[in-house]
């Protein structure tokens, strides 16, 4: 299978999963459960897009906890990412994924001890395909963080190709069980 059919596949997948919701609460919980994400003071991570795994849950349950949440913003064909508190508003840029304003203040990746990543599909040793834009395996070159997906297991696939920029994360967390690549 090539990307364009992994995602197919997996835009099929996701749009006949029953039981999102209940999928959503066991992948957050198991996250919750997480050392990395337990110790971490600072954590980027984005605003679902399409179907993906909500993630605000996430956010809320960061706050109360308190740590900082950085969300990235698409600027050309790199993400700039900026510090997002309870009282900040987001905004839908031109694919539809919100994104902090420009009030925002500036932050950077290597701020954040944990990065959640998101993607389309999953192999188990940790290599993952996006929308196609080459985002995440641009920013995470220099990431010295703790890399972690999160995903309906319907994400995970035995084989995909992959190729020589592509970068690996550490956990993939699923409604099912916590993947150590
Ligand atoms: N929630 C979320 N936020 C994210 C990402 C993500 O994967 N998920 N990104 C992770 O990188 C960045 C945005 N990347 C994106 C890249 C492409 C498309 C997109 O709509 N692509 C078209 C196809 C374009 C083409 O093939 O030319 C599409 O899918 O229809 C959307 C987001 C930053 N924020
Ligand atoms: N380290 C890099 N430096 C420059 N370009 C890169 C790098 N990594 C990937 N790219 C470019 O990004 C493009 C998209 O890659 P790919 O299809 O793997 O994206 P993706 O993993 O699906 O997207 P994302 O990382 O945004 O979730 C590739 O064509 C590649 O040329």
């Amino acid at each position: 299978m090539n990307k364009q059919e992994v995602r197919r596949l997996i835009k099929e997948r996701l749009d006949m999963m029953e039981n999102r919701a209940e999928k959503e609460r066991l992948i957050h919980e198991h996250v919750l459960l997480l050392p990395e994400w337990q110790q971490a003071t600072c954590v980027a991570i984005t605003l679902a897009f399409r179907n993906e795994c909500d993630t605000r849950m996430l956010i809320e349950q960061a706050w109360q906890e308190g740590k900082t949440i950085l969300i990235p913003k698409v600027v050309g064909d790199e993400m700039i990412f900026y510090e997002h508190g309870p009282e900040d508003q987001l905004q839908a840029n031109q694919m539809g994924i919100s994104e902090p304003t420009a009030s925002a203040r500036r932050a950077s990746l290597a701020q954040a001890e944990l990065c959640l990543v998101p993607g389309r599909a999953y192999r188990r040793d940790g290599y993952r395909l996006g929308w196609g834009g080459g985002y995440y395996d641009r920013a995470l070159v220099p990431y010295a963080g703790c890399k972690v997906s999160i995903a309906f297991s319907e994400q995970l696939l035995s084989d995909f190709e992959v190729e020589a920029f592509d970068i690996p994360v550490d956990l993939i967390v699923t409604d099912l069980e916590v993947i150590r690549c």
